[in-house]
C-alpha cells in the first residue's frame, strides 16, 4: 500500500469544509478533534496509511425521510428526518434523537461525529449515531407529538434495531416521546426488542437513565476539583439550560454541597442568589415535563429570583460553569467575562456548547475544562447499561446502577489524565486527553478490518 501524503491540519480541515458545504457545526467539531489527533498521530504511519481521521470524519451513511403528520386542526404537515450512523468499529450505532425546528443534517452529523468519540471512552461497545428532525413538539398537543413520533418510526424502523442501530432522546426528546416510538415499533415489527434506550422503567428501561447525563456531568466535575485538592462545598455554580441535563446536573451539585444559583432557556435565565434547593428543583421538573411551561414562571413563584430576558447566565459570577443547553451557547465573549469574574471550572452538560474560540480560551487559561464528549458521556453510559440489563432480560437495583455510573465517569476521568497530563506541570488538557482516548479506540479497530 502506498504511504499516504500527509496533509497538515488547515489542508484536512479545508477538504472537510469543501465536501460539506454550509455544515459549519460539523466541520467545527470535526477541527475541535483533528487539533489534538494530528499532533498524536504526527509519528504513527499507520493511522495515516489507512486514513483513519479521514474515513471518521465520513459518516458510513446518512438517511434523511420525509415525515407527515396531521394536527389537530386537520392539517396536513410535513417534516424532514434524519438518521446519521457514524461509526459502527466498536459496536451497534447508538445516539439520541433530537426534536427541535434548528436541526439540520449538520447538526446531526456534528452530534454522531462526536457521539463515536464519547462513545468509546464510556469503555462500552457501541457505535456513534445520531438522529432528529425539524419539529417542534413545544407548544403541540400529546395526540400531535404521538402522530408525528408514531410517522418518524414508521420510517426510522427500516434503519435500527438492536443489533443495529439504539436511538435515545435528546433535546425535545423524553419518556413521552420514547413512548410513543417505541410504542409503534413493536406494532410495526411485531417484537419486543430494546431497540430504544430512555424507555420507561414499566417496559424495560434502565433506573437512573433519566438522571444520568447529568449526574455524571456532576461526578466528572467532581473527579476533576479533586486533582486540585478541592470540591463543591462553598462553590458558587451557574448552569445554563433548564431540561433533563440541566437539572439533573444541578439537582447533583446541589447534594455534592454547591450552590447552584441560575437556570435558563431560549427566552432568558433566571438567578435564584439562595440557589435551587431539592424542592425547586422537584418544582422546576413539574414545570417541565407536566406543564411544559417556561423558566421565567420560576420568578413568579419564588420572589427572592430574579428572570433576565433576552441573555444567558454567563455574566453572573461563579466559581463553576456547567453549560447545558444546546450547541455554541457560550462564546469567546462570555468565556472573557467568565475568566475575569474568577471561574476556575468548565464542564460541558450539552454537546460543544463552547464555540471553538471559547474553548481555546479555557485550554490557555488552563482552568479545568471538561469537553461534552467526556463530562456528558454518562448519559449513553447508562444507555449502554439499559441494553445489557434488556439483554440479561433483567432490571438492576437503583444503587447497583448509580454506582456503575460513577464507575464509569471516574474511568473516564482517568483516561482523559492519562492521554491529556501535560508532564511536570500536573495540568491535564482534558480536550486533548478525551479526543486522543476516543480516537485511539476507534482506530485500533478500524485498522482490525483492513479497507471496509
Ligand atoms: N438527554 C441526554 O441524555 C443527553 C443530552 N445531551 C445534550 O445536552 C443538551 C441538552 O439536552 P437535554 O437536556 O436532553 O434537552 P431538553 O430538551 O431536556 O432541554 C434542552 C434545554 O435547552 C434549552 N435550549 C434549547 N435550545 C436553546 C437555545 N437555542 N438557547 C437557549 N436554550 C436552549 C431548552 O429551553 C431546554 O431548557 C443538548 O446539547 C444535548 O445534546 C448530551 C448527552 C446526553
Ligand atoms: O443515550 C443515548 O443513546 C444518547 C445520548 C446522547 O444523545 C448523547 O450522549 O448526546
Amino acid at each position: 500500500m502506498a504511504v499516504a501524503d500527509h496533509v497538515d491540519l488547515p489542508k484536512f480541515i479545508e477538504g472537510v469544509r469543501k465536501r460539506n458545504p454550509g455544515q459549519d457545526e460539523f466541520t467545527q467539531a470535526v477541527q475541535e478533534v483533528a487539533e489534538d489527533v494530528f499532533s498524536f498521530i504526527q509519528d504513527k504511519e499507520i493511522y495515516h496509511e489507512y486514513q483513519i481521521l479521514r474515513r471518521m470524519a465520513e459518516p458510513d451513511r446518512v438517511v434523511s425521510f420525509r415525515v407527515c403528520w396531521e394536527d389537530d386542526e386537520g392539517n396536513i404537515r410535513v417534516q424532514r428526518g434524519w438518521r446519521v450512523q457514524n461509526n459502527n468499529a466498536i459496536g451497534p450505532y447508538k445516539g439520541g434523537i433530537r426534536f427541535h425546528p434548528s436541526v439540520t443534517e449538520s447538526t446531526l452529523k456534528f452530534l454522531a461525529f462526536e457521539q463515536t468519540f464519547k462513545n468509546a471512552l464510556t469503555g462500552l461497545p457501541m457505535g456513534g449515531a445520531k438522529g432528529g428532525a425539524n419539529f417542534n413538539p413545544r407548544g403541540k398537543s400529546d395526540h400531535e407529538v404521538m402522530r408525528f413520533c408514531q410517522s418518524f418510526m414508521t420510517e426510522l424502523y427500516r434503519h435500527v434495531g438492536a443489533d443495529v442501530d439504539v436511538p435515545a432522546g435528546d433535546i425535545g426528546v423524553g419518556a413521552r416521546e420514547i413512548g410513543y416510538m417505541f410504542g409503534q415499533h413493536k406494532r410495526i415489527t411485531n417484537s419486543f426488542t430494546g431497540v430504544l434506550t430512555g424507555k420507561g422503567i414499566e417496559y424495560g428501561g434502565s433506573l437512573i437513565r433519566t438522571e444520568a447525563t447529568g449526574y455524571g456531568t456532576a461526578y466528572f466535575l467532581a473527579e476533576m476539583l479533586k486533582t486540585r485538592g478541592w470540591d463543591f462545598e462553598g462553590r458558587t455554580v451557574v448552569v445554563s439550560g433548564a431540561g433533563n441535563v440541566a437539572v439533573h446536573a444541578a439537582e447533583k451539585i446541589t447534594q455534592l454541597g454547591g450552590t447552584v444559583v441560575t437556570l435558563s432557556d431560549s427566552e432568558g435565565f433566571v438567578h435564584d442568589p439562595k440557589g435551587f434547593d431539592a424542592d425547586k428543583l422537584a418544582w422546576v421538573k413539574a414545570l417541565r415535563n407536566q406543564r411544559r411551561g417556561r423558566i421565567s414562571e420560576y420568578a413568579k413563584e419564588f420572589p427572592e429570583a430574579e428572570f433576565f430576558p433576552g441573555r444567558p447566565p454567563w455574566a453572573v459570577t461563579c466559581d463553576i460553569a456547567v453549560p447545558c443547553a444546546t450547541q455554541n451557547e457560550l462564546t469567546e465573549e462570555d468565556a472573557r467575562v467568565l475568566l475575569g469574574n474568577g471561574c476556575v471550572a468548565v464542564a460541558e452538560g450539552a454537546n460543544m456548547p463552547c464555540t471553538l474560540e471559547a474553548a481555546h480560551l479555557f485550554k490557555s487559561a488552563e482552568i479545568l475544562y471538561a469537553p461534552g464528549k467526556a463530562a456528558n458521556a454518562g448519559g449513553v453510559a447508562v444507555s449502554g447499561l439499559e441494553i445489557s440489563q434488556n439483554m440479561a432480560r433483567m432490571s438492576w437495583k437503583q444503587h447497583e446502577v448509580e454506582q456503575l455510573l460513577v464507575d464509569i465517569m471516574t474511568d473516564i476521568h482517568q483516561r482523559c489524565v492519562e492521554h491529556g497530563g501535560r508532564a511536570g506541570t500536573g495540568h491535564v488538557d482534558y480536550v486533548r486527553g478525551a479526543n486522543v482516548a476516543g480516537f485511539k479506540k476507534v482506530a485500533d479497530a478500524m485498522l482490525a478490518f483492513g479497507v471496509v
